[in-house]
């Protein structure tokens, strides 16, 4: 286990976002995150990367460095430097509480976040992009770049086969704002592995991609899950029941249902609160008069998205 979450809560006046969510996410795990629009996977999401503080409730994360204070070469916060408390726990692995980190340095831990709003550098070229984010994550050597000419090489190298890597590798010298919608995805999946991260939590990576881009970005993310634990908010239940683990479906903040995908699809409980039609034969229909929330009300509900409104 490399993450997990205990009674976790998020109120915003009088509207809970997240009830109470006991969660936990196993190293190499691909889960997504479904639900329907409101249903608290953003500010869960937030919640989990310091971005938001809870009402109640606790964000714990074990970072593969094993000392419960940091990934290894970054110099993250420590247990005394009034930054997240390590903690044991019965799997003896360290545990960090990272409930009131800030996501920065939930980003040092190991735990990266995309975002759904593009995080991407537009008039620098895609290799720079990368190499910038592989430079700020070795941050705590970046003084040696004015001495060591070999860092700056380093950097590059390691941008480049980052790029390799997010199937950008021809793209590098490219300005970031005329990729293609799918490429930026890439793009930012790339910024996102330049932190080195255990846990990547992308959110809506194929939000607003082309349905003939779909197949490359889902294929990225696989290939990326392979060494790292990965979490999606995700609508495109096509990607979702295709590459996923195991699926959290959230609703009205709670937890409804968490397991592997054909479990959760099979629900009565999800059924009747998001996937109402939905038939999984790849077309990205659902079936007619059935529940369903399985659908985008915004400028993202296009054939993209693969379920249908
Ligand atoms: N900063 C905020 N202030 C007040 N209410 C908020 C805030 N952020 C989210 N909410 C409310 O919390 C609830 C959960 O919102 P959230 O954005 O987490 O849902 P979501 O599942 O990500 O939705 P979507 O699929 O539409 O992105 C909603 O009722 C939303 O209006």
């Amino acid at each position: 286990m490399v993450l997990r979450t205990t009674n976790l809560t998020k109120e915003f006046g009088g509207i809970t976002a997240v009830d109470g969510v006991d969660f936990s996410l196993e190293a190499g795990e691909l889960c997504s995150v479904i639900g329907p629009n409101g249903a608290g996977k953003t500010t869960f999401f937030n919640l989990l990367t310091g971005v938001l503080e809870p009402t109640q409730g606790t964000v714990e994360f074990a970072p593969s460095g094993g000392d419960g204070t940091s990934n290894g070469d970054v110099g993250g916060p420590t247990a005394t430097d009034g930054g997240p408390t390590a903690t044991t726990s019965d799997e003896s692995k360290q545990w960090v509480d990272i409930t009131d980190a800030p996501p920065h340095e939930t980003a040092l831990l190991g735990l990266h976040r995309s975002y759904q709003i593009t995080n991407v550098f537009p008039t620098v070229s895609v290799l720079e992009n990368v190499r910038v984010a592989v430079q700020a994550h070795r941050g705590n050597d970046s003084w040696q770049f004015w001495r060591n000419v070999g860092a700056f090489d380093d950097h590059y190298a390691e941008a480049e086969s980052i790029l390799e890597r997010v199937g950008l590798a021809a793209e590098g010298d490219r300005t970031a704002q005329n990729l293609s919608h799918g490429e930026k995805r890439n793009l930012e999946i790339g910024i996102a592995l330049a932190g080195d991260p255990d846990v990547l939590l992308l959110d809506e990576p194929t939000a607003g991609v082309s349905s003939e881009d779909v197949d490359q970005v889902t294929a990225i993310i696989e290939d990326v899950a392979a060494d790292h634990a990965v979490m999606l908010i995700e609508h495109n239940m096509d990607v979702v029941m295709g590459i996923s683990d195991r699926i959290a479906v959230l609703n009205r903040g709670e937890l409804i249902a968490d397991g592997e995908p054909e479990t959760v699809r099979e629900s009565e409980a999800v059924q009747q609160a998001y996937l109402g039609g939905y038939d999984g034969d790849g077309d990205g229909d659902s079936k007619e008069g059935s529940g369903g929330g399985a659908s985008r009300t915004d400028d993202e509900n296009d054939s993209s998205t693969g379920v249908a409104s």
